[in-house]
């Protein structure tokens, strides 16, 4: 792919690898909408977290998958919840080596599938979910994150978590902020891999595909808060709000590439109906060219074998 005018690289440090943790399997699950990926055992996500080291890879992001969920999501914050004993193996395997994200967001904890708590009507509470976002946020400090990946879209989750960090001497850990997380389709595959419980979509809180300057106006609101990282999510549908995003903001901007547009090029080039390897990539440099200096794909290991 290397071209001698070519003015977009992609490089494996730009690459960001989510992995999933589910508790109390002895083998990883394989996802059926998501071939090639699986549901890591802790063991084998050690084993996963030493081959993005080796592959030079910028960071991988930590989702979990609990045994047992409840309508506060306990399991979130619980310093034995899966995802933070998680945390704490890779980070004490390879901490000094690779940056350690975690998904910071209730959906994978709470029974009813939601990101957040839910008041007596039954909708989500934002107020009440940012005392649960602090909670988890300190408990995978704690555990030993080094970036916190608020994926929620809760109103004041970056400011609120930011204060709770500071409060406990965490200044140095890093709020990754999903800016603009637009409501998609293309979520699908990830509900199965984390085996979520949603009725129901999260259109309540998430963001509407035709509205393009809601994005920034996130986008000033999470910097005032103190985000470090700003995300897009997801990337490939959004390439304009990436660019915009990317124009406006003074940290760097990551894109997601989510669960569906992973599984759409698997499916298109199992059938043979495209080159897979190739659609990755491009898929890919479309991203870091729209401006995104970080891309969390499923795809990272692969296309670091071949950059
Ligand atoms: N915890 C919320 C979260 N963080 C990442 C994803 C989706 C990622 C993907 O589809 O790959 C989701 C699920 C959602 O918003 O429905």
């Amino acid at each position: 792919m290397r071209r001698l005018v070519a003015q977009t690289r992609l490089h494996p440090a730009d690459l960001i690898l989510p992995v999933f943790v589910r508790e109390g399997i002895d083998e990883p699950q394989p996802i059926g909408a998501m071939p090639g990926v699986v549901q890591h055992t802790i063991e084998s996500l050690v084993a996963e977290a030493h081959r993005c080291v080796d592959a030079g890879l910028g960071g991988i992001m930590l989702f979990g998958v609990p045994l047992a969920k409840d309508a506060e999501g306990s399991g979130a914050d619980d310093p034995e919840g899966i995802l933070n004993v998680a945390t704490r193996a890779v980070v004490d395997a390879v901490g000094d080596r690779l940056v350690v994200m975690t998904d910071l967001c209730l959906d994978e904890f709470t029974s009813h599938g939601h990101c957040g708590v839910l008041d007596a009507a039954g909708r989500v509470d934002n107020d009440a979910t940012l005392q649960r976002y602090a909670a988890m946020g300190l408990a995978q400090a704690h555990a030993g994150a080094h970036v916190l990946g608020l994926s929620g879209m809760m109103d004041g989750q970056v400011g609120h978590v930011r204060a709770a960090l500071d409060a406990e001497g965490f200044q140095d850990v890093v709020i990754l902020a999903y800016t603009a997380k637009y409501t998609s389709g293309l979520y699908g595959p990830f509900r199965e891999a984390v085996a979520s419980s949603l009725v129901g979509d999260r259109a309540a809180y998430q963001q509407d595909p035709p509205n393009a300057t809601e994005a920034l106006r996130e986008l000033a609101q999470d910097l005032a808060e103190g985000a470090d990282i700003i995300m897009v999510k997801p990337a490939g549908p959004h390439l304009d709000i990436v660019a915009a995003v990317a124009a406006a903001s003074p940290v760097p901007v990551a894109a997601y590439q989510i669960s569906g547009e992973y599984s759409q090029i698997i499916a298109a080039a199992d059938r043979g109906w495209i080159d897979r390897d190739r659609v990755m990539l491009e898929s890919l440099i479309g991203i870091r060219r729209a401006g995104a200096q970080l891309i969390l794909t499923y795809f990272a290991l692969d296309a670091a074998a071949l950059l």
